[in-house]
């Protein structure tokens, strides 16, 4: 029988609860005589129907009677949709924990317990619910889940996971009282977040090939990420790519290989020295540069930054690719624009110019952000007399024949000299800047000239970039919480069910411990008045913010013989977990 769970739910949602009374720690047992004792009546009927009966719900305003009224059938759907967010949880939800103060956690009690309430639909994890539910047959969602399905993980059986299970399902017209919302609010947004799993695999991928080396320095694990194997010489030279990790950090990175008989001289290496000090977002970070015999010839390897599933520029122009109108497209453009003004900044401060402008050397990394990856190339391979400041200047004329070929969507143009009469569609202004790097018209010599003309430009993208870091910083906020709640959950597991403490004093009845098995019981092994057991992912979320916050509300644990009942608050919970914990952690064998 389930009896011996039941009655840590029985009391759980008692609207008034009793008077707080002062947990004596040297005994946790409460006697017969106290008030706070409530016996615990052995029926031959599930007790949690009795407790419905004994404690309906009545409404106080008319617009809790009216919500109480109202029976959702919504709620008649599989637990998988609750687990995993993608489903809709909207209940009756008229009694939110407002006693509750979350106020250190950034949110207040009302609104976050009643977007945790509006999550709640087990009919017995919650008496609120029963109110809809006296006058009509109680119906058992968990009827509709075959017993041995695992609510939380579903069978990963193929590669790659599959990111279907992650999207959310129609119907998405539901209204939501305001006080409610989706279970999948409280995660990242579903595409974000197959996004970063996607790179987050492509990032671990191995790959089987014996003809590659089992490592190239301090990197292993080498990954083609050109699979023209036997390439013609490329705009850098006949040059190979691989993802490799490090042995010294963990981390992935791109390693670019090429024969070292394009090394012109010794020194060529060291110029990587100078662009790894260049720091700049639009540039594709390098670390370092080495020869090895790894690969059987003698070959050169330039370290870059890993970064999983980009385009190139050329890849991403080319193909069917959705074209954006002028407008949307020159924005576009302004935007590249000064994301290589802030490299060339970088890049021409220190002595370097960028030289490597071929589109199949820029990368698109997420939607209109690029970065160079092939800088410090040219120099090693092609190392120039021209003077610096030549060079320098050569980069805005490469530059803007770059930003030509992408408004043009051609990359074979190679008459500039009627620039206006090709981007006739684009403004005044955009051309002209045009024309000034390509020294058609005078204006633009340097970087910190395109700066100043760009200007306007800068002040826009710098708007976009705070908004797109304001997005993220809250989508970040919504995965805090989940952190937040897996390490206390981390910390509970490190704490229950030690073998070592069986015979202990503290974890048996009376005990300081004993409140933390019960507490456990509490939140995850209740059952409901058919003996089911209540998966309801809101009631953990509840339990474990308050835990974690530490109020003051308390709740009612029952022993397992159901004898006896031990009221404690949050706050008394908490302390004895975190003395339970650091008496694990300082707690060494002698
Ligand atoms: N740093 C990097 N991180 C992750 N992927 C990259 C990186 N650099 C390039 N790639 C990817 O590797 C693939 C091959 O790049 P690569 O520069 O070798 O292109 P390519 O056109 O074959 O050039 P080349 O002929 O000069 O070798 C491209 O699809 C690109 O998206």
């Amino acid at each position: 029988m389930h009896l011996k769970h039941f009655a840590g739910c029985m009391f759980k949602h008692e609207r008034d609860p009793p008077p707080q009374p002062k947990l004596e720690r040297s005994s946790t047992k409460l006697k017969a005589d106290s008030p706070h004792f409530k016996p615990v009546t052995m029926s031959s009927k599930p007790i949690a129907a009795d407790m419905i009966k004994a404690a309906p719900f009545v409404p106080k305003t008319a617009t809790e009677a009216k919500k109480a009224s109202s029976v959702d059938d919504t709620r008649l759907q599989t637990p998988t949709d609750m687990m995993y967010g993608t489903g809709y949880t909207p209940s009756v939800t008229n009694t939110p924990y407002n006693e509750t103060n979350y106020t250190d956690y950034g949110f207040q009690g009302n609104q976050m317990t009643s977007d945790f309430a509006s999550m709640t639909f087990s009919p017995s994890a919650n008496e609120r619910h029963t109110a809809s539910t006296t006058t009509t047959e109680q119906t058992n969602q968990y009827d509709y889940v075959a017993p041995t399905m695992d609510m939380y993980y579903s069978q990963p059986t193929v590669m790659p996971p599959q990111y279907h299970l992650y999207a959310s399902l129609p119907p998405h017209s539901i209204k939501l009282a305001s006080n409610q919302t989706f279970s999948n609010g409280f995660f990242l947004p579903d595409e974000f977040r197959v996004e970063l799993q996607r790179k987050c695999e492509a990032t671990l991928q191995t790959f089987a090939d014996t003809s590659l080396p089992e490592s190239v320095g301090t990197y292993h694990s080498l990954v083609p990420l050109d699979y023209q194997r036997s390439k013609s010489r490329g705009p850098l030279g006949a040059t190979m790519l691989y993802k490799a990790m490090s042995r010294s950090d963990g981390k992935a990175y791109a390693l670019r290989t090429f024969d070292a008989q394009f090394l012109k001289n010794d020194q060529g290496l060291k110029v990587i020295d100078s662009w790894r000090r260049v720091d700049s977002s639009s540039l594709i970070s390098v670390y370092e540069a080495f020869t090895t015999k790894a690969f059987g010839n003698n070959a050169v390897v330039v370290v870059y930054d890993y970064h999983p599933l980009l385009q190139t520029l050329l890849e991403s122009r080319t193909g069917r690719v959705a074209r954006l109108d002028s407008t949307a497209q020159e924005q576009q453009l302004w935007s590249f624009m000064c994301q290589i003004a802030l490299l060339l900044t970088k890049a021409h401060a220190a002595g370097l110019a960028v030289r490597a402008w071929d589109p199949s050397k820029v990368l698109v990394t997420s939607k209109s952000r690029i970065r160079f990856s092939g800088c410090g190339l040219l120099d090693i391979m092609e190392p120039s007399q021209t003077p610096i400041d030549e060079l320098q200047r050569d980069d805005l004329v490469q530059m803007g024949r770059l930003i030509v070929h992408l408004a043009t969507n051609s990359f074979s143009l190679a008459d500039f000299s009627n620039v206006d009469a090709v981007l006739s569609g684009f403004s005044l202004e955009f051309r002209s800047i045009l024309r000034q790097l390509l020294g058609q018209i005078t204006g633009i010599d340097t970087v910190s000239h395109l700066i100043t003309a760009l200007a306007p430009h800068l002040a826009d993208s710098l708007d976009a970039s705070f908004y797109s870091t304001d997005y993220i910083t809250t989508l970040m906020t919504r995965e805090l919480e989940n952190g937040r709640l897996v390490r206390l959950l981390c910390k509970l597991g490190f704490i229950n069910e030690r073998g070592e403490f069986e015979l202990d004093k503290q974890w048996s009845e009376g005990g300081d411990r004993y409140v933390i098995k019960l507490f456990r019981d509490y939140v995850f092994h209740q059952v409901d008045e058919k003996g089911a057991p209540v998966v309801d992912l809101a009631h953990v979320l509840t339990c474990l913010n308050k835990l974690d916050a530490g109020v003051d509300e308390k709740i009612a644990l029952v022993t397992r013989d159901e004898n006896n009942i031990i009221v404690i608050s949050y706050k008394e919970l908490k302390s004895a977990i975190d003395t339970a914990f650091s008496m694990l952690t300082y707690s060494r064998p002698q």
